[in-house]
């Protein structure tokens, strides 16, 4: 490995006769210094927190390409001693078009380069990202459409294997890259299709890619239809290197959609909001919804319902795809049960810990805010969180696990101006892929659309000043409630005829409270990590649940303080 050295980017990388020789010895070294820094500085880059002390280049692939191309995947060790790979997508680019990379993306030069014929200067060039290069992004299409396999260029076993489904001639459609960074990268070609390419790669097949491949023989509409896929083949299992997808015109994601909505109907709202009745959420979302409640939302609440179905039409064609054992469902039984119970303890364990140290960091602060009073509330009843979680290990019936989305929030959905498509089921990207892929309760998803309800109100309230916010407050609970019962009325009409759930009522409300409690534990992570500004929504989030008077609850000295 050659280790990282600052600002080698800025000096020109002499190649001799071609371009191509750009990625060989004696370019090679320089090549790896500058990745390993070029690397380090991407969106898609997924240890932060980490530097990367050495790039290596474990292995190319040449792509038959107009332009100097290559695939390569990168090992890059990381300063706690890990190693990760990357999947690096180059061109070489000269003359004007090098210029313009230089100037209006720099981000997307790796490598400066001068070619030297016969010891003499010919031209300039620039080693870019390949997914900024519309030749590339050609190439890399027709590598679908004519299902090519491409050896490795140090001979040996491995390939890259590009599998396409009734693509047809895609040559005349314009690439583009998704401009927002995202976790992988995307690239929408005209208006049929958009592509994924992995960044970091991991050992074994994506979830994207057997979700999309079962959804979509399963006959599922509401997800685009995979229409290709890449995969590195070195090992006993491929791994998932792209995607192909076919587009779903869209106005926006759920999510900017949802903010639209509420944002227009918080303008209108006046005086106190109706009450929604007597009962909780799956009180409500079984019994027909009263008309009041459908007026004062307006066609939100149906679309809400609309999206439950949907997602519960998606877990009624998983639960059926029984022909791979992959997706076959099983019971959820006391060792899943133990299982699932130990995993949620030790992330709220975690979390604690974390809120703890928040807590006596933010004790000198002269402000307390209110994600500092929940913070206190929430460590002062611990043992009430950590009972709710063990009342899933007491269920007889807890009903079955299955596949599923397993991130599933508003940001993964798609709004047609009528109807929805999910996108995404890649599961929460921190997790490892065996994780990513486990069966679980499909509560998961539902669970995963609640806090996204509990979100969107939260964020539209947090944009009114102080004033607005408290008269707003009760609407806004209202709406979420509201459209809440009706996502999950819609999703338990679509899964009436299957048993994916426990039956008995009290279990569903355990089971669909764990879960809940689950995602909320992970958002408190996540924004802690990534938007420590949002924190507030999910401590709310925690606090909603704590505060739901369960005569259940364990008093304070119960055996499960000592387990926690
Ligand atoms: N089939 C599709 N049709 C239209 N837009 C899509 C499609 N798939 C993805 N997108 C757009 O691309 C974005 C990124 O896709 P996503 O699968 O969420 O990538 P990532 O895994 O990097 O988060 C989405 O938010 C959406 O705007
Ligand atoms: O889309 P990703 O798979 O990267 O999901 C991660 O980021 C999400 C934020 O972009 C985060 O979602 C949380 O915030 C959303 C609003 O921005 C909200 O709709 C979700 O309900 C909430 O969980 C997600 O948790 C994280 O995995």
């Amino acid at each position: 490995m050659i280790p990282v050295q600052t600002n080698v980017a800025n000096a020109p990388v002499e190649v001799e006769g071609s371009w191509n020789a750009a990625f060989d010895a004696p370019s090679r070294a320089p090549l790896e210094r500058a990745l390993a820094t070029w690397i380090m500085t991407r969106r898609w880059y997924r240890t932060k927190s980490r530097e990367v002390t050495a790039a290596r280049v474990r292995t190319s692939f040449t792509l038959p390409s107009e332009a100097p191309a290559k695939v390569l995947f990168v090992d890059v060790a990381l300063d706690d001693g890990r190693t990760d790979t990357y999947v690096v997508p180059l061109a070489v680019v000269h003359g004007d078009e090098a210029e313009t990379f230089r100037r209006a993306t720099p981000g997307d030069v790796v490598m400066p380069l001068t070619l030297q014929r016969d010891g003499e200067h010919e031209d300039d060039g620039v080693m870019i990202d390949g997914l900024a290069c519309p030749r590339f992004l050609r190439d890399w299409l027709d590598a679908f459409e004519t299902a090519r396999t491409i050896a490795s260029d140090e001979g040996g076993q491995s390939r890259l294997r590009f599998q396409g489904r009734d693509l047809g001639d895609g040559s005349k459609l314009a690439p583009k890259r998704l401009a927002r960074e995202q976790t992988n990268t995307s690239v929408f070609y005209g208006d049929r299709f958009v592509g994924k390419v992995v960044r970091k790669l991991d050992e074994g097949v994506s979830p994207d890619l057997d979700m999309g491949r079962g959804l979509t023989e399963g006959g599922y509409a509401h997800t685009p239809a995979l229409a290709g896929w890449v995969e590195l083949e070195s090992g006993d299992e491929p791994s998932t290197v792209g995607l192909i997808h076919a587009q779903v015109p869209n106005r926006g994601d759920a999510w900017e959609h949802v903010l639209g909505v509420l944002d227009e109907w918080l303008a209108t709202v006046r005086g106190a909001p109706p009450n929604l009745g007597p009962g909780d959420l799956f009180d409500h979302a079984m019994r027909p919804r009263d008309a009041v409640v459908t007026k004062a939302i307006g066609p939100y609440v149906n679309l809400a319902e609309l999206l439950g179905r949907r997602i519960g039409e998606m877990h009624v064609v998983l639960a059926g795809h029984t022909g791979d054992r992959a997706f076959t469902p099983m019971v959820i039984d006391a060792s899943s049960r133990e299982a699932l119970v130990a995993m949620a303890r030790r992330d709220l364990t975690k979390l604690l810990d974390r809120l703890a140290q928040r807590d006596s960091t933010r004790a000198e602060s002269d402000v307390r805010t209110a994600a500092d009073e929940a913070t206190r509330t929430l460590l002062r009843h611990r043992h009430v969180l950590f009972s709710r979680l063990d009342r899933v290990l007491g269920l007889d019936d807890a009903g079955v696990r299955m596949r599923v989305h397993g991130d599933l929030h508003l940001g993964q959905v798609l709004f047609t101006g009528t109807d929805f498509a999910l996108i995404d089921f890649e599961g929460e990207p921190a997790r490892p892929l065996d994780e990513r892929k486990a069966k679980r309760s499909p509560l998961v998803d539902v669970a995963g659309m609640l806090r996204s309800f509990d979100y969107a109100a939260a964020s539209a309230l947090r944009k009114r000043s102080p004033d607005e916010q408290s008269t707003l407050a009760p609407w806004a609970r209202f709406w979420r409630d509201a459209v809440s019962s009706a996502l999950l009325g819609g999703w338990l009409s679509s899964t009436a005829k299957t048993t994916i759930l426990p039956a008995s009522i009290a279990a569903k409300h355990a089971l669909l409270d764990f879960y809940l409690l689950e995602k909320a534990i992970y958002e408190v992570h996540y924004e802690m990590d990534n938007r420590p500004d949002w924190i507030d929504i999910p401590l709310g989030g925690l606090l909603a649940i704590l505060e739901r008077h369960d005569p259940l609850d364990e008093p304070p000295s119960g055996p499960e303080r000592k387990r926690a």
